[in-house]
């Protein structure tokens, strides 16, 4: 498989209602749970891209662009984005959707950086030369 193959065939998408349970008192999600979804579909695209064990070294600047009300529904889109020696970025973009309408935009991105590592911890090569 090619890297390009590789980065689509490993894109992944994680949809979620947004349930009073997850939101603060604006009736909006929490951020913090935002991050906690979006380190977790960063995880599950990062470990699909290079089938290892990876850990979170980083995140880079996140963007809250838009509230995304209670009663909506999110869909959390990860994609790699850079390939490094032992590190991998991904982006990750999440999107708001009215649940009765077509309605649907972008609300929150931010990118995450993992690191593989081997039973020890220790950072290897997430490409095999
Ligand atoms: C409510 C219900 C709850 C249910 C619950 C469910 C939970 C569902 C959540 C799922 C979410 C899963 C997410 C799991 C992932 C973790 O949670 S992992 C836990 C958090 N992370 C950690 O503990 C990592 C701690 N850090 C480390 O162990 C070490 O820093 C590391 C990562 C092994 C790296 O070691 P190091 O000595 O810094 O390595 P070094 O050789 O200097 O650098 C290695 C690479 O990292 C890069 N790097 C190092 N530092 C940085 C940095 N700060 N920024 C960017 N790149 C860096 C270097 O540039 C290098 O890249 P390459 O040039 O090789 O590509």
């Amino acid at each position: 498989m090619t890297i390009e193959e590789r980065i689509q065939h490993s894109k992944t998408s994680i949809f979620k209602a947004v349930f009073p349970s997850t939101t603060n008192h604006y009736d909006t999600l929490f951020g913090g749970t935002a991050m906690h979804l979006m380190d977790e579909v960063a995880f599950i695209c990062a470990t699909r891209f290079s089938r290892k064990m990876v850990v979170t070294v980083s995140s880079d600047r996140i963007d809250f662009n838009k509230p995304i009300p209670a009663g909506t529904i999110v869909e959390l889109i990860g994609k790699v984005n850079h390939i490094g020696k032992t590190s991998l970025k991904v982006l990750v973009e999440v999107y708001t959707e009215e649940m009765y309408s077509e309605s649907r935009e972008l609300a929150i991105t931010g990118t995450f950086t993992f690191v593989a590592v081997d039973d020890q911890k220790r950072p290897v090569q997430i490409l095999i030369d």
